[in-house]
């Protein structure tokens, strides 16, 4: 049995729905399709989560927000047409949505918000639910509080709960093809919780480990997974077989294609993933696993992600002092911030933070409190940096990788905030100018991925 993810672009109109439902009607064992809401149809366009959230922000500050209701609407008026489902059929899909649309902010606009943005998933679910029977299909909605898939009550960030897999399993007993809707669970109590913002890969993560899938296809639009981002660098080299981890580090910085949070539950159960193209099927697509030779290239991806910060403290004989970062790391917990990475020296140490954490009235609250309880010499704040990663599994036996990169960087005059191995060895971290992380990445795929390199070769040392 398989699990069929497929992405918004691959759902953005009636054209694309039927290129998804011929690739599900192509393989037997796709037997549970997860489905994000429409996405965008052209370079320009809204996301249809885009138009719901727009929705949900004006009805909280002003009301009413009919104008945007309608644009809602009529995606799916145009996308039911274009499939020619039956009229009451659509009357009836339509009415459903609106009836979501139409609850009521009330004391818990972050409920509210999470519903309304659900909605895109849940009626993308019931029409293509719809158009698989119109083709003769045996195919069911079904909807994910009756499945039991149990989620954390933290809005917009929802997590799974471990009941819910055993729940989810009897999906596997089902007659025909599942149809669900991606992005959002309930909780026990049941209120709907969204997951993070292209939260549909996680739900078809949480079905795959549930149903124990032979294997988790994640359908997007483009072939494979890339060596870079595709925005930033034409034609990168196509990724074919990655491991877990090297996916993960990827995902965490900056390779979109995939949730960093989808990973997990694929990986705990052993079951493979698969991103493939749903305008060119035929393509072998990228496979996610837990083991691959690593002999040919000690990088496998580079990535970079802005948005962050540092706060640099420095402390003379800090390496003394014990419960030194126990304590600076608690006045961070205490502020409610999650830090990212903590680079240090003998006397100093620095804390990388998603600047989305850290606006300036916690910023002054921050330093205030280090420089009160902690006593040090310095504390300093950088902004707008970003990081930019390598990674690979083979690059744990390789001599020279840091200095190749580096040589790399240097030779693209990035001038290097920090650098960051992680122990694990499948990853090395660049800090950088938010202005130098495009040149930064282009650096590092000419020196790693390209005839270009100017660096000696050195020889793997195991
Ligand atoms: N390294 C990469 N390899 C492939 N695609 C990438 C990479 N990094 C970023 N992307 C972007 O991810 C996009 C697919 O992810 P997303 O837009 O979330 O798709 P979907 O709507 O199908 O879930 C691609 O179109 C591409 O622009
Ligand atoms: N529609 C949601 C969830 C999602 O996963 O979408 P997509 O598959 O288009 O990334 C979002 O835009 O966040």
């Amino acid at each position: 049995m398989k699990v069929a993810k497929f992405g918004g672009t691959s759902l953005a109109n009636a054209e694309q729905i039927r290129k998804v439902c011929q690739i599900v009607r192509a393989d037997k064992e796709r037997r549970i399709v997860v489905v994000s809401a429409p996405g965008k149809r052209h370079p320009s366009d809204t996301k249809v989560t885009d138009l719901l959230i727009a929705y949900a922000q004006r009805r909280l500050n002003e009301g009413e927000a009919a104008s945007e209701k309608q644009a809602v609407i009529n995606r799916f008026v145009e996308i039911m047409e274009g499939l020619e489902l039956p009229a009451q059929l659509s009357r009836e899909i339509v009415a459903e949505l609106e009836e979501s649309l139409a609850a009521t902010p009330a004391d818990q606009p972050d409920r509210f918000v999470d519903a309304v943005k659900a909605a895109g998933e849940d009626t993308c679910a019931k029409l293509v639910a719809a158009y698989l029977r119109q083709l003769g299909e045996q195919a069911e909605y079904v909807n994910p509080r009756e499945a039991g898939l149990y989620v954390t009550d933290e809005a917009g960030n929802a997590q799974v709960l471990p009941e819910a897999y055993d729940r989810l399993q009897s999906l596997r007993q089902r007659q025909g093809i599942v149809v669900f809707p991606g992005f959002f669970g309930y909780t026990p109590d049941g209120v709907l919780v969204t997951f993070s913002r292209g939260g549909s890969d996680i739900t078809g993560s949480i079905l795959a480990a549930a149903v124990k899938a032979d294997l988790y296809e994640n359908f997007t639009d483009v072939d494979s997974v890339y060596a870079v981002n595709p925005n930033l660098i034409a034609n990168p080299k196509e990724i074919r077989v990655i491991t877990y981890r090297e996916m993960r580090e990827l995902a965490y910085s900056g390779f979109t294609v995939f949730h960093e949070e989808a990973l997990l539950p694929a990986f705990r159960a052993g079951i493979p993933v698969c991103i493939k193209n749903t305008n060119n099927p035929a393509a072998p697509g990228t496979k996610i696993v837990s083991g691959r030779e690593t002999k040919d290239a000690p990088v496998a991806g580079i990535a970079s992600d802005k948005g962050f910060c540092s706060i640099y403290v420095s402390k003379y004989l800090m390496n003394r002092e014990i419960g030194f970062g126990r304590r600076l790391l608690q006045i961070l917990e205490e502020e409610g911030i999650s830090y990212e990475h903590t680079p240090s020296g003998i006397d100093n140490i620095s804390v990388i933070l998603r600047e989305r954490f850290f606006d300036e009235k916690t910023e002054s609250r921050v330093i205030k409190r280090i420089m009160d309880e902690l006593h040090v010499d310095e504390v300093s704040v950088e902004r707008n940096l970003a990081l930019v990663m390598i990674v690979g599994e083979g690059m744990r036996r390789s001599v020279g990788v840091c200095a190749r990169a580096t040589a790399a960087l240097a030779n693209a005059r990035v001038n290097l905030e920090m650098i960051n191995q992680g122990s694990s060895e499948v990853s090395m971290i660049f800090g950088v100018k938010a202005a130098d992380a495009d040149k930064a990445v282009l650096a590092l795929y000419q020196e790693f991925f390209t005839a270009q390199s100017t660096f000696p070769q050195p020889a793997a040392t195991r």
